[in-house]
């Protein structure tokens, strides 16, 4: 069913975020591993750049969300130092592989150290180059049960094509920054905005999927692919 916030008046939950209630909900998602405390302290060494990380509460989300959906196989797009990397890793469990894409190898031996620390290291294939290319190596058919997307803006529309073909029925694809420090929602926005803005309306009118944008950091959107089922009997 297809609603609209636009003719009904809608309650509102959302709590305005200080940066002290920031932390207290960021102390809820528990303690860091050595392995993630020293990932991120060398990513931070990198200079501004480091802010390009998942925040670690979007961690546990993600070993959570692996986990729920009993992810094995994971394909990720934007390792950079590899902190959301070793996320997924934890999640897919002794057995279980990821795939992440970076279109260059620059932060690649950062990454690996912490993944060894952290004894994921052997669940982790990282391929580098353009990730549209790399993702279009994999054979079209339902591969992967996870997708995470975090790269280049102007390239998640080209990724979400070649990914939904690529996911099993059931299985789910998210997508990072879909708030775009809440340029996304500007009518206006130009440049990586208005990409993303192009994209979220492209989620939302693709049939193949069922999907919801949470507030969570820079808007997180998660979308399931639906069973063959679901397809027929809507
Ligand atoms: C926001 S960072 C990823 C952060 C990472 N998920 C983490 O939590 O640390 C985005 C990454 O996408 C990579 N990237 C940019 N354009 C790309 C492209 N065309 N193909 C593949 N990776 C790309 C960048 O090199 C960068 O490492």
């Amino acid at each position: 069913m297809t609603q609209t916030t636009m003719s009904h008046p809608e309650v509102d939950k959302t709590v305005a975020l200080t940066p002290e209630l920031m932390r207290y909900a960021r102390d809820q998602a528990g303690p860091l591993t050595a392995a993630q405390r020293e990932l991120i302290d060398e990513t931070v060494a990198l200079g501004a750049i480091a802010e390009m990380r998942i925040p670690s509460e979007q961690g546990v989300l993600l070993t959570m969300l692996a986990r729920l959906t009993s992810a094995r196989t994971v394909l990720e797009v934007g390792t950079f130092t590899g902190y959301s990397t070793m996320a997924l890793a934890d999640g897919v469990g002794p057995g279980g592989v990821v795939f992440t894409c970076d279109v260059t190898d620059r932060w690649a031996d950062i990454a690996a150290a912490a993944w060894r620390q952290a004894g994921v290291a052997d669940r982790i294939e990282p391929l580098f180059g353009p990730a549209g290319e790399t993702l279009r190596r994999f054979p079209e058919f339902p591969l992967f049960d996870m997708a995470f997307v975090d790269a280049d803006k102007v390239g998640y529309l080209d990724y979400w094509e070649a990914l939904v073909p690529r996911i099993r029925p059931g299985g789910l694809l998210i997508a990072d920054n879909v708030l775009y420090q809440g340029e996304a929602a500007s009518l206006t926005a130009t440049g990586n905005a208005r990409a993303i803005r192009e994209f979220n309306e492209h989620v939302l009118a693709d049939d193949r999927v069922e999907s919801v944008l949470l507030t969570v950091a820079d808007g997180l959107t998660l979308a399931r692919k639906k069973t063959q089922r679901q397809r027929v009997t809507r």
